[in-house]
């Protein structure tokens, strides 16, 4: 049986695995990060030029790390954030930080027309409102240009509960979720702008007696 979770249980059962199992966020994000790495390893992605596109929260985190993971490898990639970086996250702070000590540093401006693969890394399940309205310009735009996008836990704009689209969605080919699949990959729009779905376990444990709200 798998379970489904909502962004609310999901924040949960990260919180209880950071705080009660005593997992550092830095080595979930690690692991978070290994694991979309895999999925471009296996997949057969164009990787002449690859634009990873990241966040102000801890999706962005994971965002920076996949960077830092394919520029050690040699591939031929851009870190772009959206949004000003000064009001990110600490963990995004920190992983920027430490891409910056390999040699990777991020570009002030980036080209969707450049890109042979996307990484969606601007919003996970914390997303909780409308995405802003440059942002929604921005996502139309790249969804126009048809570039492969692989979508980091979720695509930018679904909403990890309900599957509605915040505003507008950067539509996936991949969607490369962490250790529970989530209700909104399930249903409504999130289900047909999320390509395949494959869910990647990163040590997100569940206490024993934790109430799914869905199981299937
Ligand atoms: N909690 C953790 O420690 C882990 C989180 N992980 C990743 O982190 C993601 C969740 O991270 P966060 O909770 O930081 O959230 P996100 O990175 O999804 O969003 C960042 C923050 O933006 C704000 N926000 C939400 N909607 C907005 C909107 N429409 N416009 C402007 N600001 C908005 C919220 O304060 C939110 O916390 C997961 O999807 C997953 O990718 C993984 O790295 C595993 C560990
Ligand atoms: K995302």
């Amino acid at each position: 049986m798998a379970q489904l979770v909502t962004a609310k249980e999901m924040q949960e059962l990260d919180t209880y695995t950071i705080q009660t199992i005593g997992i550092s966020q830095d080595v979930l994000i690690e692991r978070a990060a290994l694991s979309v790495i895999d999925v471009i390893g296996a997949g057969n992605f164009d990787l002449t030029h690859v634009l990873v596109l990241a966040g102000l929260g801890n999706n962005g985190a994971d965002g920076v790390a996949i960077a830092r993971l394919l520029y050690l490898q040699g591939i031929n990639v851009t870190l772009q954030f959206v949004g000003n970086v000064n009001r990110a996250k600490e963990s995004v702070k920190h992983q920027l930080h430490i891409a910056e000590q390999y040699g990777l540093h991020r570009a002030e401006k980036s080209d969707f027309n450049n890109a042979s693969l996307i990484i969606d890394a601007i919003f996970g399940v914390g997303l909780n409102k409308l995405l802003p309205e440059g942002l929604q310009k921005m996502i139309k735009a790249a969804n126009h240009i048809e570039k492969p996008v692989i979508a980091v836990d979720i695509p930018t704009g679904i909403d990890a509960t309900t599957g509605e689209v915040r505003g507008a969605t950067l539509k996936a080919k991949k969607t490369v979720t962490f250790s529970f699949n989530k209700v909104g990959l399930t249903k409504g729009n999130g289900k047909f702008l999320s390509g395949d779905v494959v869910v990647k376990d990163i040590g997100i444990l569940a206490p024993e007696d934790f109430q799914f709200s869905i199981s299937i």
